[in-house]
C-alpha cells in the first residue's frame, strides 16, 4: 500500500537525474501508479526558477521518449508535481528551505542522486534542519564507499541520522523484472529448483557484458575500475540470486538474509590463486557495432598516458557450501565489448551414464537466462533427430520463453519504475541491506589486495571484442567455453 510521500531529489540536474530518475517517476505517472498526492522537490544549487525547472524536465522527458511514449496531458500533470529548491548541499542553512517546503502530514523521500561522498555530510545536515522523522526515508545511489573501511563510514553517517529500515541502497539490478523473475523461475518451479546445485549442476556462467565505453566518466572511472563498479554489486546482487537458498518468504528481511549467507560463503581468490582466478583487462582501440572507438587511455577526460584500472574482470569464484561446494561460477563483466548482453548460463552435468553415442553430449543442458537485451528464459536440451535413413541420432533443440512477447506489456518497464514504487510503498526487498554491503566489499577488498600484492597490471583487449586471450584461457583449462548468445 503506498502512502502520502514528497520525494526529495538531491542532484537534480545531474545525469542519473535526468536519464533515469525524472523518466522513471514520468512513466509511473503516466501508467496511473503515482498517487494524486505525491510531489516531486528537485534540489540544486543553479540560479533557476520553477518555472524553468519544470520546462527543464519536460525538454528531458520529450527528448527521452519517443512521442508515442508521451503526451501533453500526462506532461502537464507530472510537471505540476514539481517544485525547485535552490541547496547548495554543503550548506546547513540553507536546509530551512526544504524544512518549509516539508509537509507534516507525509512521509519525505530523500533521494541522493549525489556523488557518495555527500551521503553522510547531507544525512546530517536534514537531521541538524529538523527534516527527519522516525518515518522519513533516504534513498542512496551506489556505489557506497570505495572498499570495506569507506562504505562503514558512509553507512554509520547514514545510520546516525537514519533507521537501517529506513536506508534503501539503490542496486539497479534488482530492478529489472528479470532479476526479480529469477526468484519466480527458480521458487515457483519445483522442476527447476529440484535440479539446482551441485549434483546436477557443472558451472555456472554470468556476463554482464557492454558495448558503451566510460562514457565521459573519467574522473571517477579511472578511480575505480570494473571490479568495484559492476562485480562488487551488479554482478554478485546477481550471483546472489542465483545461487542462495529459497528464502522464507518474500518478504525483504528473508531474502535479504538469505543472500548475505551466499556473500559470506564466497571462498576468498587471494595471492595464491588469484592468477588461476582472475583476468583484468583494459580495451584498446578498436570498432564496436562497425564504428571505431579509441582506447580507454584515449577516451575524452583521461588525465594520463598510462592506468592500471581494469576495464573488464573475469573470475572464477567458489561458493564454500553445501548446496554449490565444488561447482565454478565464472563472472565476466567489461565495457566496450562485442555486445551488450546480460544473462546467467547454468551448464548441467551429463547423465550419469552414456546409452547414446559418445560425442552427443557436449553441454546438453544449458540453461539461459537472458536480463537484457531480449529478455527471456531458453532451454537447451538434446532430442532424437527425425529421420528413418538413422537409427538413433541426437540433435540440440531450444525451448524459449520470451518475456516481452508473453508480458502483455507493450514494453518493460525500466529499473527505477520498479525501485521507486518500491520506495514509496516502503517495501526493501529490491534494496540492499549494509550487510549485503560489508560482506561484498569484503570479498572484493580481498581481491584487489591480492592483485596488489602480486603487483597484477591489465591485459589489453581491442574493443569489440570479448576481452583478453587470457579470458578465454580461464575457463577453457577447465574444458568449459563462454557462451555465445
Ligand atoms: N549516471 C548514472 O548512470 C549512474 C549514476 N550512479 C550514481 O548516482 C549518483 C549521481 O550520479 P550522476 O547523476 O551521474 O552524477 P552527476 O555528477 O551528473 O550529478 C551529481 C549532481 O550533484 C550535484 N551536486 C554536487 N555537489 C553539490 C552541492 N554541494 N550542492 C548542490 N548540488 C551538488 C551536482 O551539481 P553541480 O552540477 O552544481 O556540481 C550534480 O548535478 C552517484 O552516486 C553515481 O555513482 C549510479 C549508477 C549509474
Ligand atoms: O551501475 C552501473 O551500471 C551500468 C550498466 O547498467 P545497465 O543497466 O545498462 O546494464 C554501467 O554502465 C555503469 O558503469 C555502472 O556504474
Amino acid at each position: 500500500m503506498s502512502s502520502a510521500v514528497d520525494l526529495i531529489i538531491f542532484g537534480t540536474r545531474g545525469d542519473l537525474s535526468r536519464r533515469k530518475l525524472f523518466p522513471a517517476l514520468y512513466q509511473l505517472d503516466r501508467a496511473g501508479l503515482l498517487e494524486d498526492g505525491v510531489r516531486i522537490a528537485g534540489l540544486a544549487r543553479d540560479d533557476i526558477s520553477n518555472d524553468e525547472f519544470a520546462a527543464d524536465i519536460e525538454q528531458t522527458l520529450r527528448e527521452a521518449f519517443s512521442e508515442a511514449n508521451i503526451d501533453d496531458e500526462s506532461c502537464e500533470r507530472f510537471c505540476a508535481r514539481l517544485q525547485y529548491l535552490y541547496v547548495d548541499f554543503a550548506q546547513p542553512d540553507q536546509y530551512s528551505a526544504i524544512k518549509q517546503w516539508l509537509a507534516s502530514d507525509r512521509i519525505a523521500i530523500y533521494y541522493l542522486a549525489t556523488p557518495p561522498s555527500l551521503f553522510g555530510m547531507i544525512s546530517e545536515h536534514l537531521a541538524g534542519a529538523g527534516c527527519i522523522t522516525h518515518d522519513s526515508r533516504i534513498v542512496l545511489e551506489k556505489p557506497i564507499g570505495h572498499d570495506l573501511a569507506s562504505s562503514r563510514q558512509v553507512n554509520d553517517a547514514v545510520a546516525s541520522c537514519f533507521d537501517e529500515c529506513n536506508i534503501y541502497r539503490i542496486d539497479h539490478y534488482l530492478g529489472k523484472e528479470t532479476v526479480q523473475n529469477l526468484l519466480a523461475l527458480r521458487f515457483a518451479n519445483r522442476m527447476i529448483n529440484s535440479q539446482w546445485d551441485n549434483s546436477c549442476v557443472d558451472h555456472v556462467q554470468i556476463t554482464a557484458a557492454e558495448t558503451v565505453g566510460i562514457e565521459g566518466r573519467w574522473s571517477y572511472y579511472d578511480k575505480v575500475g570494473q571490479l568495484r563498479d559492476m562485480i562488487q554489486n551488479h554482478v554478485l546482487q546477481l550471483l546472489c540470486m542465483v545461487a542462495m537458498e529459497p528464502p522464507n518468504s518474500l518478504r525483504a528481511d528473508e531474502i535479504r538474509a538469505e543472500k548475505v549467507k551466499i556473500l559470506r560463503a564466497l571462498s576468498p581468490i587471494t595471492a595464491a590463486t588469484v592468477a588461476e582466478q582472475a583476468v583484468r583487462g583494459q580495451y584498446t582501440a578498436g570498432w564496436v557495432n562497425g564504428t571505431p572507438v579509441v582506447g580507454y587511455l584515449d577516451e575524452e577526460g583521461s588525465e594520463s598516458d598510462s592506468s592500471n584500472t581494469e576495464t573488464f574482470v573475469a573470475l572464477k569464484a567458489y561458493i564454500d557450501n553445501w548446496r554449490w561446494a565444488g561447482v565454478p561460477f565464472y563472472l565476466r563483466t567489461g565495457k566496450r565489448m562485442e555486445s551488450k548482453v546480460t544473462e546467467v548460463v547454468i551448464t548441467y552435468k551429463d547423465p550419469p551414464h552414456a546409452i547414446f553415442p559418445e560425442n552427443e553430449y557436449v553441454a546438453c543442458n544449458r540453461l539461459i537466462i537472458r536480463l537484457q537485451p531480449n529478455e527471456g528464459i531458453e532451454l537447451e536440451m538434446l532430442s532424437k533427430k527425425q529421420s528413418l535413413k538413422e537409427r538413433m541420432s541426437l540433435e540440440k533443440r531450444h525451448l524459449n520463453l520470451d518475456f516481452f512477447d508473453s508480458s502483455g506489456e507493450s514494453r518493460i518497464a525500466d529499473a527505477y519504475e520498479r525501485l521507486f514504487l518500491e520506495v514509496i510503498n516502503g517495501d526493501q526487498w529490491l534494496f540492499v541491506s549494509r550487510e549485503e554491503i560489508e560482506a561484498s566489499w569484503s570479498w572484493c577488498d580481498a581481491l584487489l589486495d591480492a592483485w596488489k600484492e602480486k603487483g597484477v597490471g591489465v591485459s589489453g583487449y581491442s574493443a569489440g571484442s570479448w576481452g583478453p586471450s587470457k579470458a578465454e584461457m580461464l575457463i577453457e583449462k577447465d574444458q568449459c567455453t563462454w557462451h555465445r548468445s
